[in-house]
């Protein structure tokens, strides 16, 4: 019986060591085999449940009922790559750094080229024959006239001309150049005579700024001058303040603010078709509350025909005169347009002052020589010039530069 139940014993101690040993092969062989030590190894997190991985919500937790619990929010775009756009402030208007005043006639001289070549070289080639007889200064008298010299200074020209030459006996063609060149800045009121101050009057001389009106017919360039001339003060170191007067024309007042942003100059304007004196009277009084140094005035282009029209012209210069008087009335003069322009210089002068003449288009016309007529018409200096479209193509204008650029140095 003892050897029985020790046989029994064994027996269930074989048995128990055989599966021992079997379930430990089993086990083994699912073991993932290991990696080479020393190798750094980067495994995906496994997806099953891990050593201290909840395999649910616990009990405990607070349950959310369906209203409670959120949905998460799906954004159309969150597929879409999204571009982070940089910020950037809005650009401010770039103030532009006009070019300096001196010497511009000098530069722009070859914008003259028309008159240059029907006036200065046409005298100089007939001034070269080599008989100057009747016939010769005949065409001489022709080529000024053609050249909108006007009659009278251009008998005076021809005369002075041939006295000269008959007295010095000038004969060679530097001489007659010389002679030539004098007498011509003498016909433009330097020398002897009249000598014209042409400076553009901008300093009052009293506590409010100095102020400066434009004026002219339709499509002479008065807003252009005026934007130009806001650019010349602004490069002297004045600080400009703008007068959109010119109501009629619907886009003259943007294209006057878009030249005052240019330099940084402030426009002051009004309804399309406002009054034009109560805005040349609020950019004044604007211009006093600023402390600007310069008042500038756009005015509308107007037939010098029509009375009313010119009536106005003279309301708003009454208008503006009561706060200062008027330093500077600009009278603006398309060169190209010949002796009408003296016709409305004329009207012109009898409603306003005129102080100055701006000559524009002198880059588009053969007949320079207007600057002689235009001046000996209204007693009035020609200041300022317009050589071209060009935001600087405004000259101050000095005679002797001007005839150095129509007869050649
Ligand atoms: N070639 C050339 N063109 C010029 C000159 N001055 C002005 N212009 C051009 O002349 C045209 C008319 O100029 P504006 O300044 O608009 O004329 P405006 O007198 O103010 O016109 P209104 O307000 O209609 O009376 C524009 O195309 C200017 O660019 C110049 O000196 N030379």
């Amino acid at each position: 019986m003892e050897i029985v139940i020790l046989a029994v014993v064994i027996a269930v101690v074989v048995i128990g060591a055989l599966g021992g040993l079997v379930i430990g092969s089993r086990k083994k062989k699912q073991l993932p085999p290991q990696a080479p030590s020393g190798t750094p190894t980067i495994t995906a997190p496994s997806a099953e449940p891990q050593v201290g991985d909840e395999a649910e919500t616990p009990r405990d937790e607070p349950r959310r009922t369906i209203e409670e619990v959120e949905l998460p929010l799906v954004d159309p775009s969150a597929s879409a790559p999204v571009v982070e756009e940089p910020v950037t402030e809005p650009a401010a208007p770039e103030i532009e750094t006009p070019e300096p005043t001196a010497g511009r006639l000098v530069r722009l001289r070859a914008r003259l080229s028309r008159s240059q070549n029907a006036l200065g070289k046409g005298l100089l080639t007939l001034l070269s024959r080599e008989h100057l007889d009747e016939d010769t200064w005949e065409e001489i008298e022709d080529t000024l006239l053609t050249a909108d010299v006007g009659v009278a200074p251009t008998q005076e020209l021809v005369e002075r001309l041939r006295e000269r030459v008959r007295v010095l006996g000038t004969r060679t063609p530097d001489e007659l150049r010389t002679l030539l060149r004098e007498e011509l800045i003498a016909l433009l009121g330097t020398g002897e005579g009249a000598d014209f101050d042409r400076v553009v009057k901008t300093e009052s001389g009293l506590e409010t700024p100095g102020i400066v009106m434009v004026v002219g017919v339709n499509g002479t360039g008065k807003t252009t001058t005026t934007g130009k001339l806001a650019r010349v003060l602004v490069a002297d170191g004045k600080s400009v303040v703008l007068g959109a007067a010119d109501t009629f024309r619907a886009a003259a007042a943007d294209q006057l603010q878009t030249w005052g942003e240019r330099v940084g100059a402030r426009t002051v304007r009004g309804p399309e078709g406002g009054d034009p004196a109560s805005i040349a009277f609020d950019a004044v009084k604007e211009g006093i509350a600023d402390g600007a140094d310069v008042v500038l005035i756009d005015t509308a282009g107007r037939l010098h025909t029509k009375t009313g029209l010119m009536d106005e012209l003279g309301k708003v210069k009454r208008v503006v005169e009561k706060h200062a008087p008027l330093d500077e009335v600009l009278l603006v003069l398309d060169a190209t347009t010949g002796q009408n322009g003296l016709v409305q210089a004329r009207v012109f002068a009898e409603v306003v002052d005129i102080t100055g003449i701006v000559l524009t288009k002198l880059d588009g016309t053969a007949k320079g020589g207007i600057v002689v007529a235009v001046q000996r018409e209204l007693g009035v200096p020609v200041k300022l010039v317009g050589l071209g479209e060009g935001a600087d193509d405004l000259a101050p204008f000095e005679p002797e530069a001007f005839v150095d650029a129509l007869i050649g140095e």
